[in-house]
Order: C-alpha cells, then sequence, then structure tokens
C-alpha cells in the first residue's frame, strides 16, 4: 500500500495504483457484481426523467442517509464483503467512513456526467476513497468556474485507490466519459462519511 500525491493545484488527490492485488480485484469484482442489489435509478435533468448510464447501489450505516442528483437514498446494510473492504480502507487512509455508493458500468457506453460531490451531506472537505475494479477507465477532471487551470486525466486500473480530500470538491469537477473501446465491466467504489440532518 503505498500512495503518491497527485500533481493537481488547489486539490488534495493521493493514489495507490495496487491497493488491491489484481487477482484478489478480480475475485472482488465477480463476487460484487453477482451479489450486490443492483438498481437502474433514473434521473433528472432540466425535468426528464431519464435512466441513469450506469447501475448503482448504496450500503451503510442505518443514519447514513443521502440525497444524490435529486434522489433519496436509504442505506443497504453492510455485506460482510463491503464491511471488510471498509475497514482496510479505513485503515490504510486514517479516516472514518459511514457508507459507500457503488457504481457498476457495464460496458463502455455506461458512464459518470462531470460534477463535484459536494452534497451538504458530506460536509465542508469531504474525503473520499475510490476504489476501482475491473476495466480501466479514464477519469477526468476539470476546474470549476473561476479557476484557470488546465483539465487532468487518470487511467483508474483494477486494484487502484484514489483518495480525494481538502479542497479538491470545491476547486473542480470529474467524470468518467464513455469510451467507443470495447471493454468489459468496472465498478467504482466511493466510500463517504455522511452527515445526514
Ligand atoms: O466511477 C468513478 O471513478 C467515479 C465515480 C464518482 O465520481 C462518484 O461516484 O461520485
Ligand atoms: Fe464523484
Amino acid at each position: 500500500m503505498t500512495f503518491s500525491p497527485l500533481p493537481l493545484p488547489r486539490a488534495d488527490l493521493l493514489f495507490d495504483p495496487v491497493f488491491l492485488p489484481a487477482a484478489e480485484a478480480d475475485v472482488l469484482l465477480a463476487q460484487l457484481i453477482r451479489d450486490v442489489s443492483w438498481e437502474h435509478r433514473n434521473i433528472r435533468i432540466f425535468g426528464k426523467e431519464l435512466p441513469q448510464p450506469r447501475l448503482t447501489a448504496w450500503y451503510g450505516d442505518p443514519d447514513a442517509r443521502y440525497s444524490y442528483s435529486g434522489l433519496a437514498w436509504e442505506p443497504r446494510p453492510w455485506t460482510l464483503a463491503l464491511h471488510s473492504l471498509r475497514q482496510r480502507i479505513e485503515t490504510a487512509t486514517g479516516t472514518a467512513f459511514n457508507s459507500v455508493l457503488l457504481n457498476y458500468y457495464r460496458d463502455g457506453r455506461d458512464s459518470m456526467g462531470w460534477h463535484s460531490d459536494d452534497e451538504p451531506e458530506l460536509g465542508q472537505s469531504p474525503a473520499i476513497a475510490s476504489l476501482s475494479l475491473g476495466a480501466t477507465r479514464r477519469f477526468r477532471l476539470r476546474p470549476r468556474a473561476g479557476l484557470d487551470l488546465p483539465p487532468f486525466g487518470l487511467d483508474l486500473p483494477t486494484g487502484s485507490l484514489l483518495l480525494m480530500r481538502g479542497p479538491t470538491q470545491q476547486h473542480w469537477q470529474h467524470a468518467l466519459p464513455k469510451t467507443a473501446r470495447p471493454i468489459g465491466p468496472r465498478l467504482n467504489l466511493t466510500f463517504r462519511q455522511v452527515y445526514s440532518p
């Protein structure tokens, strides 16, 4: 387990490309695809209800309620696998997390649009630990309005862990674009600390 800082101004990003060995990450990928209660939720964009271009799930402590893109989430109780991952990531990052949002990108057509994880429930400068499993996808960052800095891109291979904290969400947006490459499934788990009202 070795974190390196990424050279992004007005952010605090730490990256470990091999947090989990590839063999373990692959076992976990298959297990989570099989066992997680995946949902295909709608998202409201400009007053229109559209299905999200990915599957999602939300697990956590009972009080970790969360609203995301206008949707309210009740956490499912921790499974054994997710609880043990949470513990390992808490130890590695020195940070407490009470929930995890899972995203399942079935192939290159699934994606995540530009956003910052800056919901009030996450507090002032949230620490978010992002674990990737499966196909390598490009994670992109761009400055928010008023900040004149170049965009940044980073490949997230299987087993990698990206810790975003400090002013990152305040100054940057991120996205996971579609790709035309024929690729397999990818899971992303973002461990979060949610302060419910
Ligand atoms: O899939 C990813 O790497 C990013 C996920 C993300 O940004 C989120 O869940 O908020
Ligand atoms: Fe995000």
